[in-house]
């Protein structure tokens, strides 16, 4: 097997991410990372039939509960976090215990939070199952829950203890979830590295194909780059910001579609896109750039335009209340050509409106 290691440095508080496939078909590394008696695995209704009893015969020897939730973004929210809460609060959890994500962003951003707030902060382990929690989600510490008000607006910084990526896990993803996951990755390439959005381009087929080492080098050039981000700030003063290109348009895509329509990964795509137009617009960047960031997106079968529907006007309200914003002022992640992003504060709505309504 051909293993990743990679780790996330904060100081004194380090972690690994460990990438290669059948991870979690070794059951002592599995054990080794629930440190006290308790454990409670957090996964939803697609990933349990397949992975939940491996990771249940592993960590046998503890007091442990698995909590199986509806899946889906429209299940992100506080009534789910309270659910829980009520099943930590059942088990005798104690301050010692280990809260284990077992499935995509949606279980990881939310057992994540829920391991942030129970006793003010237990031990977290993050086993993503998709490739978009592979490659972007289950590295960083950011969790959270949606509000029908707007996406992750209650959530907390709380890092894992460990990112264990089973890569074998990806041959039951769907392929539309599969491609969701690979709009993150070109988000790599596009904000931090020209070279890797070049590799991308070259090997869009194998991806697609799902070639091991293929996407064996994707997952772990996208975990380098988050990872160095994250080590660089850890909570989103400066640079990590760039880390949202996309998603002011796409959050408010998701919320305004009831977090029923198109997928975080998917929204992104178009809110990438978005967000390149408005730069070349504003001559920022060149319009080629942008021609060849929607080109690679829709060879991974990804949205590059606004679904039919939505008000631009609706839009524009749902980004003020993105967390980057500063005293209602919306500020928005740019870039300047394939590698190379920035954030620009108060660029003015009567620029962002056409490109919603175009
Ligand atoms: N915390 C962060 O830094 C961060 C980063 C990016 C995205 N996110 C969040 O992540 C979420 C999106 O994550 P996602 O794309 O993984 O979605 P998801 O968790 O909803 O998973 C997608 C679908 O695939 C299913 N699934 C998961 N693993 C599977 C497997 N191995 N086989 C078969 N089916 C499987 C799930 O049940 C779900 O239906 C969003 O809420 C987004 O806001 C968070
Ligand atoms: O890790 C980060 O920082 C990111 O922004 C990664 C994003 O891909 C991710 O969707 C994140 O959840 C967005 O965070 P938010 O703070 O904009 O809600
Ligand atoms: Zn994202």
């Amino acid at each position: 097997m051909t293993l990743h290691e990679l780790e996330v440095e904060l100081g004194p508080r380090r972690y690994p991410i460990r990438i290669g496939r059948g991870l979690l078909d070794q059951p002592e590394a599995l054990a080794a990372l629930v440190t006290g008696r308790h454990a409670l695995v957090v996964t939803d209704g697609n990933v349990a039939p397949h992975y939940l009893a491996r990771v249940q015969a592993a960590l046998a020897g503890k007091t442990l509960q698995a909590l199986v939730l509806p899946p889906g973004e429209q299940e992100k929210t506080l009534a789910r976090f309270t659910e829980v809460m009520a099943a930590l609060a059942a088990m005798g959890a104690s301050r010692d215990a280990t809260v284990v994500a077992l499935g995509g962003g949606v279980v990881g951003d939310l057992a994540g939070f829920a391991a942030a707030c129970w006793m003010r902060g237990v031990r977290f382990v993050q086993l993503p199952t998709t490739l978009l929690a592979m490659v972007d989600s289950s590295v960083g510490g950011k969790t959270a829950v949606d509000l029908p008000q707007g996406k992750n607006l209650v959530g907390a910084f709380h890092q894992p203890a460990a990112v264990l990526a089973d890569t074998a896990t990806l041959d039951t993803l769907r392929e539309r979830e599969f491609s969701a996951g690979l709009a993150e990755v070109v988000k790599y390439g596009a904000i931090a590295d020209a070279e890797f959005f070049a590799w991308l381009e070259d090997n869009a087929e194998a991806l697609m194909a799902r070639n091991p080492d293929a996407l064996a080098h994707a997952i772990a050039t996208s975990c380098r780059h988050k990872a160095g981000i994250v080590a660089r700030d850890e909570t989103e003063q400066g640079e990590r910001m760039l880390l949202n290109f996309g998603h002011t348009f796409g959050h408010a895509i998701e919320t305004e579609q009831g977090y029923g329509g198109l997928l975080h990964g998917e929204a992104v795509a178009v809110g990438m896109v978005l967000a390149a137009r408005l730069s070349a617009d504003l001559g920022r960047a060149p319009w080629s750039d942008t021609a060849r960031l929607a080109a690679l997106l829709e060879r991974f079968d990804l949205p590059v335009a606004l679904p039919a529907g939505l008000s631009g006007e609706a839009l524009l309200g749902r980004m003020k209340l993105d967390k980057k914003a500063v005293s209602g002022r919306i500020r928005l992640i740019l870039w300047a050509g394939l590698g190379r992003a920035e954030v620009v504060p108060d660029v003015p709505e009567s620029e962002i409106l056409p490109i919603l309504e175009a």
